[in-house]
């Protein structure tokens, strides 16, 4: 992939968030999980290594297809609140790979504007980790898996914490 300026620069160390008392939710698809196990296995051991979340505070749901994750994160954050154990924030990944008809087109508008609403109408950040992806090799790359690759899930983990911040302020 080319060295372009795009990406998230991870905040500096003495900027670093300790995530040891957040808990963090993953939903997953199993849709090309070919892709979306290696953006899992980044998600957790960044938010774990990184940013000292403790692994029993990583709690990974698996469902069907992208389709799929914005009522699953809606149902899972609101019935943990209920346990009285409430998510830090979410984490949705699925990889869309586009196909012959207009399917990707539609799938990745409505789960796109369904994971924002999740964020809104739970208060609770839901961060998308959704590849929509024009061809195969585009998801192996975003994934880490080839040369000059980046596994966008440890963006996706740094981006979970930075906004579990956001959710814990009260008053501002
Ligand atoms: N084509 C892809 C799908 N399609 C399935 C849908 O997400 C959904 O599960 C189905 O329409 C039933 O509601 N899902 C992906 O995650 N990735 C794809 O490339
Ligand atoms: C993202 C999709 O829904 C897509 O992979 C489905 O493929 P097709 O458009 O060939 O049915």
């Amino acid at each position: 992939m080319d060295k372009t300026i795009k990406g998230l620069k991870p905040l500096s160390d003495d900027l670093k968030i300790d995530g040891s008392n957040y808990r963090i939710l993953i939903v997953h698809t199993r849709w090309n999980s070919t892709v979306v196990d290696p953006l899992v296995k980044g998600a957790k051991e960044t938010l774990i290594n990184e940013y000292n979340v403790k692994e029993e505070n990583v709690c990974i749901y698996g469902i069907p297809g992208a389709y799929e994750l914005p009522y699953t994160a809606h149902h899972l954050i609101e019935a943990a609140k209920r346990a009285d154990k409430p998510f830090n924030a979410v984490i949705c990944i699925g990889v869309l790979i586009k196909g012959s008809t207009a399917h990707f087109e539609y799938i990745c508008e409505a789960v796109t504007q369904g994971i924002m609403r999740v964020n809104i109408d739970t208060d609770t950040p839901v961060i998308f980790g959704v590849l929509t992806c024009l061809n195969e090799e585009q998801a192996l790359l975003r994934a880490g898996i080839g040369e000059n690759s980046h596994n966008h899930a440890i963006d996706w983990a740094g981006t979970a914490i930075e906004m579990a911040k956001v959710r814990s302020i009260k008053e501002f």
